[in-house]
């Protein structure tokens, strides 16, 4: 597992990485030509804001695997360009989020109190209070532009202040408003024209770039105070300089620049905002939150597990991480017998869940049924990220039902694979303490705890063929571990399904297959 890190992580994380047994290059000073020269030989690339990961860099990155955003924004990361080529993407969205919460909080103060004005006057040996009065938050009212995670921080802190906090989120439900007691703002305009602060706390993205610019300065009260804690471009820079220059903005705090990292904004040359240089994460524990925590996620992903924070990939409660890990399993050896047992083409697949399962984010045990699917016969690497896209890409519909009852088992998985009008049909279940178990293939009913070598046969249900099964085996040197038979009354068929300790060779297999009743046999590997 080699890791590179282009930008500085916390000790503890760096620590963790290598404890886990990856090499480690920290190379926080690489120029991008150097970056782009080296990344073709690692698995997996840490980065923070700064490194953009990009359809350039993915083209020299032909080992890459993983990127790991030490932070919580991704916008520096070109995700579709990953998930083609089934790069996990993880971050750490809650890692730094009260840091960058109290940044917000800090940024208000200072502006709305000249401290950093006041400081540097009596730094320079001067006592002078004149013409910096600031004002009170108390009693003034908030506008929020993003009440995800860290705008409801801010919502909370901001009320025992005594201040009255409105919000614009169009994605958030009344009920979380009402929770907060933050009131809603169906209309930015509305928003703007209310509040004596405005702090935005959205994700860059098309939308949100310039969702603050001259039309909402224009419906603003004038002599706001404006915070940007978020993403450079929020508020358009431009605009903000516009506003602060016909003095509807009053004052304002800024954490991220457009061009950054850079000290050439226009906006330093305002006495009334206040700069800090993208430090809203910047505190011990957040960094060390944050490193932590990227090196595991990095460290599940390299080892192609489930990880919670994947930005590419549905998002998981960690809570549910350990019910849904035997499920993946599951789906995985369900998904991985259809090629091993038919040679033909898809071109449908059916998940339905019954029971517990259906219950559950299926959508993730869903694409687990898909990488074990594709992954027997293709070259290119399937994993949770790109499995719907090759099912997409070659042709194949998939469609998940879900059941809240099943007849005999608690939770139950059925797979159905239509090929050229026939359908393949595979079912397993969960018990004990994620204990999977295959229950019907093809009509067939059993109960076998699948393992990683197996063979599965088909034979016209008469004496002898058990037999001779056993006889030939032990003659290959192949050690049965354990053997099922399923039969169909209604056609004298049967199915075997045995587990065996060893890989069976392809002149055993060709005995297996001449023995009279054998209808099919293949050897399946978990
Ligand atoms: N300065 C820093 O160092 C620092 C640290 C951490 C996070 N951040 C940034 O802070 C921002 C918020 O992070 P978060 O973890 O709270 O994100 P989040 O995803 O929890 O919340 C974002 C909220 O914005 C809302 N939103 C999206 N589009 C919107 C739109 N068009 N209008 C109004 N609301 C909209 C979403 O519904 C969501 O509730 C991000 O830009 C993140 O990159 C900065
Ligand atoms: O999105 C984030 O996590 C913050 O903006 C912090 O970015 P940084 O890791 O570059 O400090």
């Amino acid at each position: 597992m080699k890791v590179l890190v282009s930008e500085q992580i916390a000790q503890k994380g760096l620590e963790k990485l290598t404890e886990e047994g990856a090499v480690v290059d920290i190379k926080t000073t690489l120029t991008r030509q150097e970056l782009l020269e080296v990344i073709g030989d690692y698995e997996a690339l840490i980065v923070r804001s700064n490194t953009k990961v990009n359809e350039e860099l993915y083209q020299k990155a032909t080992r890459l695997k993983v990127v790991g955003r030490a932070g919580n924004g991704v916008d520096n990361i070109d995700m579709e360009g990953a998930t083609k080529r089934g790069i996990i993407v993880v971050n750490t969205p809650e890692s730094n989020v009260v840091s960058a919460a109290e940044l917000t909080l800090g940024l208000l103060f200072a502006t709305c109190r000249n401290i950093p004005q006041l400081h540097n006057r009596l730094k320079d040996r001067v006592w002078d209070r004149s013409g910096l009065k600031g004002m009170e938050l108390q009693g003034k009212t908030a506008g929020i532009v993003g009440l995800g995670r860290i705008g409801s921080l801010v919502a909370t802190r901001l009320k025992s202040f005594g201040m009255n906090i409105i919000a614009y989120d169009p994605y958030i439900s009344d009920t979380r408003f009402k929770n907060l007691g933050v009131e809603k703002k169906e209309k930015l305009a509305d928003l703007m024209g209310a509040c004596d602060i405005l702090t935005v706390h959205t994700p860059k993205t098309e939308e949100t770039y310039g969702i603050i610019g001259k039309e909402q300065f224009k419906a603003a009260k004038k002599g706001l105070t404006v915070i940007n804690c978020a993403r450079a471009g929020i508020v358009n820079e431009e605009a903000l300089m516009e506003a602060l220059q016909a003095k509807v903005v009053k004052r304002a705090g800024i954490d991220v620049l457009e061009g950054e990292p850079q000290a050439t904004s226009p906006l330093l040359e305002f006495d009334n905002v206040i700069v800090t240089p993208h430090a809203g994460a910047d505190t011990v524990e957040a960094q060390d939150n944050v490193g932590i925590t990227v090196a595991q996620e990095v460290i599940s992903a390299l080892r192609g597990e489930m990880v919670p924070n994947a930005v590419n990939l549905p998002t998981l409660p960690i809570q549910a991480m350990d019910t849904i890990k035997s499920y993946l399993r599951l789906g995985e050896t369900l998904g991985k017998m259809y090629y091993q047992l038919e040679k033909e083409a898809v071109d449908k697949v059916e998940i339905l869940y019954r029971g517990e399962a259906a219950a559950l984010e299926t959508s993730v045990i869903s694409l687990a049924i898909l990488k074990g699917l594709f992954e027997p016969v293709l070259k290119e690497r399937v994993n949770y990220v790109n499995a719907s896209l090759i099912a997409k890409s070659r042709g194949v519909t998939v469609t998940e039902s879900k059941e809240s009852t099943t007849n005999n088992y608690l939770t139950l998985i059925t797979l159905k694979v239509g090929s050229k009008g026939k359908v393949f049909t595979i079912s397993g279940t969960i018990f004990g303490k994620g204990e999977l178990r295959i229950l019907e293939i093809n009509g067939y009913e059993f109960d076998v705890n699948p393992m990683p070598y197996m063979l599965i046969a088909e034979n016209i249900d008469k004496p002898g063929v058990v037999g001779q099964m056993g006889t030939l085996l032990g003659a290959g040197k192949v050690n049965i571990a354990t053997m099922q038979l399923g039969r169909k009354t209604t056609d004298q068929r049967a199915m075997m399904v045995l587990t065996v300790d060893s890989e069976v060779s392809k002149e055993t297999l060709d005995f297996l297959g001449g023995i009279e009743g054998i209808l099919k046999v293949r050897f399946v590997k978990i």
